[in-house]
């Protein structure tokens, strides 16, 4: 039995380490998401990452989590199987059914999204909202998010090490179902 952890990133967070260092610092999405690969495995969990500049995208990704996802389109079209070759359905292939946590970034979305709110409630995963910077020490419009009051915890301004604490709270201190 294992306990799958999935690590979201959303809009603009491909460009940490090259966008405003002097807010997000100079590591990497790669180093970070490196990092929480090697984590993980001393951790004995299994984790995903997933990074999109699109809210949609992030939807899916969420909805998929829970083994759901199934959107109009998909139902009318093909298999992902019969119609690209298996592609999809490898690339799956060691996808668990559930997703036992998420660690989220949500970015901009932070402010803005309710569909990536519903999303998470809707398939009642819980979730640790993460930012690197201190998003209360910054314009005052950055204090509101849309997801911190149903977030188990919250972690912000602690630079990339937050994803570290992120995952290590994940692990250890939230009741994570086992699923396989
Ligand atoms: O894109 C981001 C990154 C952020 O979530 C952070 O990690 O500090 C903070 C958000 O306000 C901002 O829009």
């Amino acid at each position: 039995m294992t306990r799958h952890i999935l690590l979201i990133n959303g809009p603009n967070l491909n460009l940490l380490g090259r966008r405003e260092p002097h807010i997000y610092g100079s590591t990497t999405l790669a180093d970070v998401e490196a990092q929480a690969h090697a984590q993980a495995a001393s951790l004995d969990i299994s984790l995903e990452t997933f990074q999109s500049n699109h809210e949609g995208a992030i939807v899916d990704r969420i909805q998929e989590a829970a083994g759901w996802g199934l959107t109009a389109k998909s139902l009318d079209a093909p298999s992902s199987a019969e119609s690209d070759g298996g592609e999809q359905s490898k690339n799956n292939s060691n996808r668990p059914d559930r997703v036992s946590a998420i660690v989220i970034n949500p970015g901009a979305l932070t402010h803005t999204s309710v569909a990536v709110r519903d999303a998470l409630l809707g398939v009642n995963i819980p979730f640790v909202e993460l930012h690197v910077s201190n998003v209360y020490a910054r314009e005052p419009w950055r204090k509101h998010s849309y997801f911190s009051d149903k977030a188990v915890a919250i972690i912000c301004g602690m630079g990339a090490y937050g994803y570290t604490a992120a995952i290590e709270f994940a692990a250890r201190h939230m009741k994570l179902e086992e699923v396989d």
